[in-house]
């Protein structure tokens, strides 16, 4: 049994980035494998969760046709992932919210058991990735499992103009989960890294 039950989760696909790295274009709907990469991240997420969200800002009709809601940030001007962490706390029904983005289409099957295991065990409000990259810890910011309870505290800290998502969470008791497979968080920023993830 998880450490949180399944019901208790939703989902959250973060597609709401500029893609400037990728010519601006909308990297959620950018195909991958045969489906948009937002797809690919909703059906590896889909087993983890008990249900679903997607935060886009560009393209809504596009995203509302792979069947969960889909709800733009309330922030202007593209602050960064915060704005749709936001926009899935104010949003969300269960006690716990979980975050994935859109561009990272193999990350782990058992993601949200791992973090879940983690935020009880150590108490914690908020549960997050993290790699090694030659020994250096290097966090996963935005595969990142908290409390809806938070909201308030985001809701704030965003008010007060802050963008940077280890700020915020550094305010709260936060774990990290070490992945050993550094692989599965490779994410395509730019069209070449795109590429690299396609099978040859
Ligand atoms: N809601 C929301 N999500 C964002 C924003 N900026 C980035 N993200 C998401 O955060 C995740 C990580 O961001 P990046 O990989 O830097 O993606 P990006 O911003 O689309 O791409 P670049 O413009 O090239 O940095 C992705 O899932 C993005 O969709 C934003 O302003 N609002
Ligand atoms: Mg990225």
């Amino acid at each position: 049994m998880s450490a949180i039950p399944t019901e208790q989760i939703t989902g959250l696909i973060l597609a709401g980035g500029r893609g400037s790295r990728m010519g601006g274009v909308d990297k959620g709907l950018q195909n991958h494998l045969g489906l948009p990469l937002a797809m690919q991240a909703l059906l590896r997420l889909q087993p983890q969760v008990g249900a679903l969200m997607i935060n886009a800002n560009r393209n809504l009709a596009a995203y509302e046709s792979m069947g969960v809601p889909v709800w733009p940030d309330a922030l202007a001007d593209y602050p960064g992932p915060l704005a749709g962490f936001l926009a899935g706390l104010e949003r969300c029904e269960t006690p716990y919210l979980v975050t994935v983005p859109c561009d990272t289409p193999n990350f782990p099957v058992d993601l949200v058991e791992r973090l879940a295991a983690a935020l009880v065990a150590e108490d914690a409000e908020i549960a997050m990735a993290a790699t090694r990259e030659d020994g250096q810890l290097q966090v996963q910011p935005v595969f990142c499992l908290m409390a809806t309870t938070l909201l308030e505290s985001l809701v704030a800290f965003t008010q007060g103009g802050q963008r940077k998502i280890d700020r915020w969470t550094g305010q709260h008791r936060c774990a990290t989960v070490v992945f050993d497979d550094a692989d599965a968080f490779f994410n395509a920023n730019t069209l070449d890294e795109l590429q690299r993830l396609q099978p040859r």
